[in-house]
């Protein structure tokens, strides 16, 4: 392939149009004059959608266009954004803002540079609102708040809904390959709702997790531009997006094209924490998974695509450990499920265990799992004791938040892991293993025993906009 530009030059990062034909939605995107990216989503099987779905399909598909534009625009990082694809009023505008500048947070992190000031989506000048209307919200408009501001209710998509719902309710759950959506499906099954497990790309694991589930399955592609690939290995700026905002895209253009009324993410309520601080700003790896985000998207998507369109976590009100407990409750995914993240590359090596036990997401599910199952069977599930390898101590002390920050991946609270390691020092089965041991030593003195309580750590707690329907399988005990 022929040089290309350096995208860290550009002027313009541009939204240049969103295409949709036979099952195929097409993303095309570029940097000033260059070549166009395209992004290709596929749905299987795509039915004709109904003429009264029309308008919220094309509406989803627009924030599908915007929101996966943070894979390219994070090539060059330009300063001014075209969108010449939609018209966008100011409320889209603030969700956009917040989803480039916080969700790239990590991403500009490592790469040393400061978004703040710098992502500045368009306000469209039909939409009658400028950039100020950001920060001075329009009174006497009685629609859903979006972060503060309130929506112009000429955007609601709500008068097509009543049309087009199905009752009882359809969701689409979908599937991570890993323990958190396993025990949404769980408590979908326990209250006999009429789910399906869906997935976003081509992962061999995740199907096998989703055809254990039982449930019936859709399988959503995903091809990113090859042209991105092309860029990373020429020097783009490159690292972490907020994929939870996309696969949440995908899935809201998925559930209106296929007639689903709710999608039920398996996001906890330990997501919402920062990884660190950075120049007065929290930097949280899990962004896209946190509570702002899905309040925001869910308040976006009743406003914007269809307001009986349902959007949320199922697992919300718990902590990493309160969902490792409640996973720890069947042993019927234990063969299928990982929640190493190296599986997961589009590009590069597999490890060749399920597990690799050398990453941070390894390192934590061992030890948020291992207060809630007999040490038999995490160990053939790892197929190693990860706490009896002294080599691993500096992993395990970032996890709990002891001389390092926590590790940039999806892992539980500090405190989660220090309360964690804290009970395994009181079990026979586990405190003469090194790390357990050497834990018990040299920090648990220096720990105020009151943080460390199990059972108040996995009590739900917190906001949430799981439905009535199913709040009481979420907090049910065994
Ligand atoms: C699997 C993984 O963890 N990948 C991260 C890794 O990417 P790597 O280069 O090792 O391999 P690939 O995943 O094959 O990606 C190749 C390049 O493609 C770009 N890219 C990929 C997907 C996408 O949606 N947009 C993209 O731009 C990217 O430039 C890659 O270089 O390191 C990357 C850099 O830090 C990460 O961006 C890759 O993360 C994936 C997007 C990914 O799916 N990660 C999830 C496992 C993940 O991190 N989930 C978080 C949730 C974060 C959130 O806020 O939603 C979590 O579980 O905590
Ligand atoms: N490829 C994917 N397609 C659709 N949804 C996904 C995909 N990957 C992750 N998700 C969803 O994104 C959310 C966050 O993913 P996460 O990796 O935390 O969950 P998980 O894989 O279920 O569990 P674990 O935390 O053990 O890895 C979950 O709701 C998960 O189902």
């Amino acid at each position: 392939m022929n040089e290309l530009s350096d995208p860290r030059v550009a002027q313009t990062f541009r939204f240049v149009r969103r295409d949709y034909a036979d099952g195929v939605a097409s993303l095309v995107y570029a940097f000033d004059d260059g070549p166009e990216m395209v992004e290709r989503i596929v749905f299987p099987d795509a039915p004709a959608f109904a003429p009264e779905r029309a308008a919220a399909f094309e509406a989803a598909l627009d924030l599908l266009h915007l929101v996966a534009g943070v894979s390219y625009y994070k090539a060059g990082v330009p300063s001014e954004i075209r969108v010449e694809s939609t018209q966008l009023d100011a409320a889209t505008v603030a969700f956009l803002d917040a989803l480039y500048l916080h969700g790239l947070g990590e991403f500009a992190y490592h790469n040393k540079l400061d978004l703040r000031g710098r992502i500045r989506f368009p306000v469209s000048r039909h939409s009658g609102e400028s950039r100020s209307a950001l920060q001075q919200p329009k009174a006497g408009h009685p629609a859903p708040l979006l972060d503060g501001r309130k929506l112009d209710p000429g955007f609601r998509r709500d008068d097509d809904l009543k049309e087009w719902l199905i009752q009882p309710p359809r969701t689409l759950v979908p599937i991570g390959g890993g323990k958190d959506s396993l025990v949404s499906v769980e408590i979908l099954k326990r209250a006999g709702e009429d789910a399906t497990a869906v997935w976003v790309g081509n992962s061999p694991l995740i199907a096998a997790c989703a055809e254990r589930t039982g449930l019936p399955m859709l399988n959503i592609r995903r091809e990113l531009s090859p042209l991105l690939f092309e860029y990373n290995r020429q020097g783009a700026y490159n690292g972490h997006i907020p994929v939870t905002a996309i696969n949440s895209a995908i899935l809201a253009v998925a559930a209106v094209l296929y007639g689903y009324d709710a999608i039920a993410f398996s996001n906890e309520r330990s997501a919402s924490s920062a990884t660190l601080e950075y120049d007065g700003q929290p930097v949280n790896h899990q962004w896209s998974k946190s509570w702002e985000f899905e309040r925001t998207f869910h308040d976006l998507l009743h406003a914007r695509v269809a307001a009986g369109l349902d959007y949320f976590s199922l697992l919300r009100p718990l902590s990493e450990l309160a969902v490792a407990e409640r996973f720890a409750r069947t042993s019927h995914y234990d063969d299928a499920f990982s929640s190493c993240n190296r599986n997961f590359r589009i590009l590069g090596p597999k490890p060749a265990d399920r597990w690799c036990g050398q990453c941070p997401k390894c390192h934590f599910v061992f030890l948020a799992l291992a207060p809630f199952m007999p040490k038999p069977r995490l160990l053939g599930i790892f197929g190693r004791n990860l706490l009896d390898d002294a080599t691993l101590a500096p992993a395990f002390d970032a996890l709990m938040e002891y001389r390092d920050h926590k590790p940039f991946e999806c892992v539980g609270e500090g405190v989660e892991s220090r309360a964690a390691m804290a009970t395994l020092a009181t079990r026979a089965e586990w405190r003469e293993d090194a790390l357990v041991a050497r834990f018990a030593d040299e920090i648990l003195p220096l720990l105020d025993r009151a943080e460390l309580d199990l059972d108040a750590l996995i009590a739900p707690a917190g906001e949430h906009r799981i439905p009535g329907r199913l709040l009481r399988f979420v907090d049910a005990h065994r």
